[in-house]
């Protein structure tokens, strides 16, 4: 198994600030990069926010979080981060994006580095393919928000080494995370399972049946859910959700995760939920209407 002391996050969105504040709280050190100065900003300015709420509740003292700062290093530039021994990639959900990504990694990394992926659903064999190191690819799919969230559904490619696996688990485990096995097919369990559940009651707001508060009132009131499926839409992010449900449609070829017309036309409207402060709710004044 392999020792792991650096970590390089990629991606400074909402899943990379996270995956690196875990990962700082874990001790690594950890380089994060991203091609927006301006998501970098605001990455460590959401890790900072998170730890001072933990001071502020005694949890934490401001010394640990100068120490655990300290071990943090920001990049606009991926050449910089890649003398690591994990790397793990949160950027946005695009098959295209990824493989470019990955492509370069392997080119830029020691062969010994591990390159992990965030994917919601991309298939983590077709990333391993484009890379000469299809042994140390994997899949790390951590849940949103990171530091709470206890999940971590690991991913093997059909070439993933037991070696790898073996070193993504004992990692998963010091970032304070329960690991879940699982094989590469569109979605993984998670959203095989949940995003179908959201795109149904996105076609329940486009048929009438009921809007958007009512419904998220019946799964949270009805069903014990923190979150109402359009409440929890926009807080994914509804373009990663669109491209969860085309990965679903196109992987398994099945018309039942035929993504949802009403979704589509909010992502093609720049109606992204929480990060664009519109979606199934309005978040620019604090006001939510459906
Ligand atoms: C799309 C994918 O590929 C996979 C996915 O991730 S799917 C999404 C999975 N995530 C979910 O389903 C989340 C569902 N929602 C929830 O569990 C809850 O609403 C929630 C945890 C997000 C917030 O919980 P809440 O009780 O409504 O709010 P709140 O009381 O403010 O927060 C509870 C705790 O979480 C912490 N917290 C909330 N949001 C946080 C964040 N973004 N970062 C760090 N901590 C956070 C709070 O500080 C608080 O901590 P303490 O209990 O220690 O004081
Ligand atoms: N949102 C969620 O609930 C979850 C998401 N995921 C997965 O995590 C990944 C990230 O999602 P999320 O954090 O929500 O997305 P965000 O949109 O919040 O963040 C993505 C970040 O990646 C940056 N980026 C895009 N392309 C590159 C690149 N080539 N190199 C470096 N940075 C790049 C973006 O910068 P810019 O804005 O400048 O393009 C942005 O800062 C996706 O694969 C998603 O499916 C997994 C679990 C849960």
């Amino acid at each position: 198994m392999a020792d792991i002391k650096q970590i390089a996050v990629i991606g400074a969105g909402q899943m990379g600030n996270g995956i690196a504040e875990v990962s700082l709280s874990a001790g690594y050190s950890v380089y994060l990069m991203d091609q927006s100065k301006d998501m970098l900003d605001r990455g460590v300015a959401k890790i900072e926010h998170n730890w001072n709420k933990l001071i502020s509740k005694g949890r934490i003292t401001e010394q640990e979080k100068s120490t655990k700062l300290a071990n943090l290093i920001t990049t606009t530039t991926l050449e910089a981060v890649c003398d690591v021994d994990l790397v793990i990639e949160a950027v946005v959900e695009s098959k295209q994006i990824k493989e470019e990504l990955f492509a370069r990694l392997d080119a830029l990394a020691p062969s010994a580095t591990i390159l992990a992926s965030n994917t919601s659903s991309l298939p983590i064999t077709a990333l391993a393919a484009v890379t000469n190191r299809a042994d140390r690819v994997i899949g790390m799919h951590f849940m949103n928000p990171v530091p709470v969230m206890k999940l971590v559904e690991v991913i093997r490619g059909l070439g993933t080494s037991d070696e790898t696996y073996q070193t993504v688990l004992e990692v998963s485990k010091k970032l304070g995370k329960k690991s879940v096995e699982v094989n590469d097919f569109p979605g993984f369990i998670s959203n095989r399972i949940l995003m179908p559940m959201i795109n149904e009651a996105i076609y329940a707001v486009y048929e009438g049946v009921a809007n958007a508060e009512a419904i998220d009132d019946v799964m949270k009131l009805g069903m014990n859910h923190p979150m109402g499926p359009l409440e929890l839409a926009d807080f994914i992010g509804l373009d990663t959700c669109l491209s969860i449900m085309e990965t679903l449609y196109e992987g398994f070829a099945d018309s039942k995760y035929r993504p949802c017309p009403l979704l589509k036309k909010y992502v093609s409207a720049g109606w992204l939920g929480r990060k664009s402060n519109r979606g199934f709710y309005d978040y620019r004044s604090g006001n939510r209407w459906s």
